[in-house]
């Protein structure tokens, strides 16, 4: 499902309007109706419920008066507080319609915080609709602060036209003050803003209502951002005749004597997606932790410490279609030699996954990604403290910054997964967003799961980036089926991996 900014919103009902003859009136009248009945098929009929629709001066404002008008048909228990008279033509008409109508409305200057709060708290249901995508500035107000506090504090249940008031649609943030709403209908496709946090958190459920936009192929309009969701997902195709030379192996290059099981849970994810055959290439103690688990895995021993010269010889005899994952538990001590490692990995024509300690000393010299061939696929997949040290930017400057994510991956020429409670991915073309998931893989290890998860798919000849769209989502589910949230270790997420993809292959 592509998702967008809310400049691209603009432009794709102005095309909408001058392209298809649909006029604004027509997109504001379907709107509010959308919002209507999605209130209704949420919490029921409406002959014993209250409303109050907060009306702001903007055209989401409008749509508030055309929920409003709309809701009396049904009850008369309708009223609106007026925050600012409309400023639009579109929104006035709407206004004056609701009039028509018998419609109630109170303007906020003259209830005061009070009397808004009063009426506010006697009503079943809040409508809020006093910002929307419009939102430009921070709301730094006083009296409009203290409404949507009152809002927050008092209401039973509040639903949100298009965007929680004061979340930014283009990124999440919380613009001074922000509306917690429990249903939250968007018009169209969802904006950024539905899925980044704490937008995504304020949005409480979220349902995306058509209105009359044409679609992107009609509109010929070029969106690059897209949520991922199950119907575009590929799963890697396994035929009957096949045996474990069809597909490619999986190498784990990491694990040291500080961090030892690291790059056994990559090895054993890598397994449970699907991998035929996965070594471990490491220190002593880590062959012995990955034989203890599983027998099944074969393991190229380097000695009892790190020593680059076994390193570079084993990876001279690999073969081309290998998938590489380098760096779980790899540790930055003897980082000089580490990075001739991620050096020679760059060089062959290997798949190449890149990870955890791999990307810390990659961050010395990120320019090495530049030496690779064009035609490599590789994969970072950093979490936001290894994507600030890899671009030199401040943890709250990459923090779900998808615009950085793709940059950096466009310069680079790599597949960036920005792990994260909504994770972000880019080949440099696209932007994907990932919302699967929960607390339950805000664990040590879980990062590790995920390198090995995308490097089984990837050995079952997925394309890399469908491989990593697939991996970030069915990762996402498999933490999602821990019985109690987070009460679990990352090594209990193994297990729910292979239940995750029957779950995708049967929701397909
Ligand atoms: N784009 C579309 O295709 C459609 C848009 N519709 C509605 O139109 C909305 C967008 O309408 P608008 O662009 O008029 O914008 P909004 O109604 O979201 O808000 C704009 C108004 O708020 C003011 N404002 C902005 N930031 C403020 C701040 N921090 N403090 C105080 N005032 C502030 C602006 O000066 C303006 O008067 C959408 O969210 C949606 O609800 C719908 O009618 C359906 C179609
Ligand atoms: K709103």
């Amino acid at each position: 499902m592509f998702v967008i900014t809310s400049k691209e919103m603009k432009e794709l009902e102005k095309r909408t309007i001058t392209d298809f003859d649909i006029s604004e009136e027509i997109l504001m009248e379907r709107a509010g109706i959308s919002v209507v009945q999605a209130i209704w098929n949420e919490y029921g009929e409406f002959s014993n419920k209250s409303f109050v629709i907060i009306c702001g001066s903007g055209n989401n404002g409008g749509d508030g008066y055309v929920v409003a008008r709309d809701l009396l048909n049904y009850t008369e228990a309708v009223r609106v507080i007026s925050v600012g008279h409309p400023t639009t033509e579109v929104a006035k008409k709407n206004y004056e319609r609701y009039l028509k109508h018998g419609g109630i409305v109170y303007t906020y200057s003259e209830l005061g915080l009070e009397g808004a709060s009063k009426i506010i708290s006697e009503a079943d249901i809040v409508v809020d609709a006093l910002f929307g995508t419009g939102l430009n500035r921070e709301i730094n107000d006083e009296e409009l602060t203290k409404l949507i506090e009152v809002m927050n504090l008092y209401s039973k249940c509040i639903v949100s036209v298009d965007i929680p008031s004061g979340v930014c649609a283009d990124d999440g943030k919380i613009m001074g003050c922000a509306v917690q709403a429990d249903l939250t209908v968007t018009f169209g496709l969802p904006k950024v803003g539905h899925f980044l946090f704490p937008g995504r958190e304020l949005c409480g459920k979220l349902k995306i209502a058509k209105i009359g936009i044409p679609s992107l192929d009609m509109l010929t309009c070029d969106i690059n951002k897209e949520l991922i969701t199950t119907e575009k997902l590929r799963l890697p195709n396994r035929p009957r005749w096949s045996n474990k030379g069809t597909y490619s192996q999986v190498i784990i290059i990491g694990g040291s004597n500080k961090y030892i099981g690291a790059p056994v849970l990559s090895a054993l994810s890598a397994l449970r997606s699907g991998a035929s055959m996965v070594k471990v290439v490491s220190v002593s103690k880590v062959c012995q932790c990955a034989m203890s688990h599983d027998p099944a895995l074969i393991c190229v021993n380097i000695g009892e410490d790190f020593n680059v010269e076994k390193l570079e010889d084993f990876i001279a005899t690999v073969s081309k279609d290998v998938v590489f994952v380098v760096g779980p538990g790899w540790d930055t001590q003897n980082s000089e030699e580490k990075l001739s490692i991620i050096k020679k990995l760059l060089l062959t024509s290997n798949t190449l996954i890149i990870d955890a300690d791999g990307l810390n000393v990659l961050s010395q010299n990120i320019d090495l990604l530049r030496e690779k061939n064009s035609s490599k696929s590789v994969i970072l997949t950093p979490h936001p403290g290894e994507f600030s040290r890899l671009t030199k930017k401040s943890l709250e400057k990459v923090k779900q910054n998808y615009e950085l994510v793709h940059e950096f991956s466009k310069e680079y020429g790599v597949i960036t997964v920005l792990k994260d409670a909504t994770s972000i991915v880019s080949d440099g073309k696209k932007i994907y967003f990932n919302i699967t998931g929960n607390t339950s893989l805000s664990k040590a290890g879980s990062g590790d799961i995920l390198s090995g998860l995308l490097a089984g798919l990837i050995s079952q000849h997925l394309e890399p980036v469908e491989a990593v769209k697939t991996g970030v989502y069915v990762f996402g589910l498999a933490g999602e089926m821990v019985p109690v949230e987070g009460m679990n270790s990352a090594f209990s997420i193994l297990n729910y991996i292979p239940e995750a993809f029957k779950r995708l292959r049967e929701s397909k």
